[in-house]
């Protein structure tokens, strides 16, 4: 099987081409998704992190404060590298038991990443697609989002590649500066492209 690594930017649509793939049918997985299964309760990842960050991370029904936890690991890199240590191999193997899941079921499935070139994760992939945005328009869609400031999202974006860099290991890149119907045919074309890549593969 074909594997297709989908990455970009916070805020830069990885989501939003996730769900023009899904709808073509294409088996996707998420790794923040993969991310939050991690630190669910009962999860060792979950004890490890309130023993080092405090209690205080945690809710009162036992539920990550994924808002603290945010404002403590992209203020202070030492802490993101703490958690990224601990998280970031745990997050490896959950996703190479679902990609293993659908070996001989599917002619590629997606592994949809922030952090796919940033970590080892990009070698699990066959083929790199990147989702392209300004800075200024991704900084804008994400504050509207998620209602940070600017400065918040910028310092979430100092944790990750440029987007020159990014660009630079594409092997297909989607533009999403324009509208989500445009996006959504740019997410066809290379459907198709894909499938044909994912049969010479077979063949081969
Ligand atoms: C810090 C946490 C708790 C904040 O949670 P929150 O719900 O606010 O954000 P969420 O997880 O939805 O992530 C939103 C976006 O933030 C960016 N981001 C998250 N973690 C990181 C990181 N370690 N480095 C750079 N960017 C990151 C990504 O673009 C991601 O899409 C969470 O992001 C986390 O646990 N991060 C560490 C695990 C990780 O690296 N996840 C990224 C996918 S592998
Ligand atoms: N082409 C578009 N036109 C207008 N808004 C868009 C477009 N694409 C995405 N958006 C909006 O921009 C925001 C970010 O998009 P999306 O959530 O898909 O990004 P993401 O890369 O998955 O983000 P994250 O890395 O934070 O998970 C969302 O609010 C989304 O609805």
């Amino acid at each position: 099987m074909l594997v297709v690594g989908l990455t970009g930017g916070i805020g830069s649509g990885k989501s939003a081409a996730s769900e023009a793939f899904a709808k073509l049918g294409r088996p996707i997985i998420d790794a923040d998704v993969v991310a939050r299964e991690v630190v669910e309760p009962g999860e060792e990842a979950l004890a490890k992190i309130a023993e080092h960050f405090g209690e205080a991370v945690l809710q009162d029904d036992g539920h990550l404060n994924r808002a603290m936890l945010r404002d403590i690991v992209f203020q202070e890199s030492k802490h993101r590298e703490w958690l990224e240590q601990l998280l970031h191999p745990i997050i490896r193997t959950r996703i190479m038991d679902k990609l293993e899941s659908y070996q001989g079921q599917e002619a590629y499935a997606i592994l949809a990443s922030p952090l796919l070139l940033e970590t080892d994760q990009h070698k699990l992939v066959d083929h790199i697609v990147v989702v392209d945005i300004e800075e200024a328009l991704q900084i804008k869609r994400t504050s509207e989002r998620d209602g940070n400031t600017p400065d918040q999202v910028e310092r979430i974006m100092a944790a990750q590649l440029s987007r020159a860099e990014r660009a630079a290991k594409a092997d297909s890149l989607l533009d999403n500066n324009t509208t989500r119907e445009a996006l959504e045919q740019q997410v066809a074309t290379l459907d198709k492209k894909l499938r044909s890549l994912a049969a010479e593969e077979y063949q081969a």
